[in-house]
């Protein structure tokens, strides 16, 4: 009989417009094993997302009732709208024994460190400030005064990035992928986890 042990919690988090988004999709088209959490915001859709495919769209009212009945694992408000983590999607997946990625800014990645500490937190860094900016105006996606509200939380989210476990540079996105997939491995391979799942599969056999 084989003992199914606890997926990974995996948060990849960082400035906006590092590439979190572009590395996740890049993860998804390799077929790394990773199950994508999808979140809830209160902003307005982009042209071309989805509801539940990109996030789920909420009115403020209704994302403050989600947090009333204890239904995020996380939430913030970055640059005047809310975007939060479903609890039961996560629980669900990790209990069932697969890895979850949740794709979250810096406040959001601190408060599951605080509460779920075994979490896996890597931080994807940007080559530079000025390509950061690149990024995000080459998307095309925000108007200048966003992006310049972006750009001035981004410097205090990289100086976060002492709190994660890993930092991985997003200057390549297949190089950034390969670096995430050999974490993810790594963290598998801990000790305290594979002591826990022997310990387990010496009972059952
Ligand atoms: N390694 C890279 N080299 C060059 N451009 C990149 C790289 N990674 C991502 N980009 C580009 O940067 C822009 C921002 O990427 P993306 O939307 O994935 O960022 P994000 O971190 O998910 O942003 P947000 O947090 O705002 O959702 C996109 O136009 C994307 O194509
Ligand atoms: N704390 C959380 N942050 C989240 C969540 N989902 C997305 N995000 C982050 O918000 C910013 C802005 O996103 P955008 O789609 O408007 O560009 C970005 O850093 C996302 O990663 C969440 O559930 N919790």
């Amino acid at each position: 009989m084989s003992f199914k042990e606890k997926g990974l919690l995996v948060v990849l988090s960082g400035p906006s417009g590092v590439g979190k988004g572009t590395v996740c999709r890049a993860l998804r088209s390799r077929g790394t094993d990773l199950q994508y959490s999808i979140s809830v915001t209160t902003r307005a859709p982009r042209a071309g997302e989805q509801e539940g495919v990109h996030y789920f769209f909420k009115s403020k009212e209704a994302f403050k009732k989600m947090i009333e009945e204890k239904k995020l694992l996380e939430w913030a408000e970055y640059v005047g709208n809310y975007y939060g983590t479903p609890i039961d999607y996560v629980k669900q997946t990790l209990d069932q024994g697969q890895d979850v990625i949740l794709e979250i800014e810096v406040q959001g990645a601190l408060q599951v460190k605080k509460n779920f500490p075994e979490g896996t937190f890597i931080f994807l860094a940007p080559p530079s400030l000025s390509e950061l900016k690149n990024r995000i105006q080459g998307r095309g996606t925000e108007t200048l005064d966003l992006i310049e509200n972006r750009l001035k939380v981004a410097k205090d989210e990289i100086d976060m990035m002492k709190y994660y476990d890993y930092v991985v540079e997003n200057d390549q996105v297949e190089k950034a992928c390969d670096r995430i997939e050999a974490i993810v491995t790594a963290e598998h391979c801990k000790r305290e986890r594979l002591v826990e799942k022997y310990k387990k599969l010496l009972e059952v056999e």
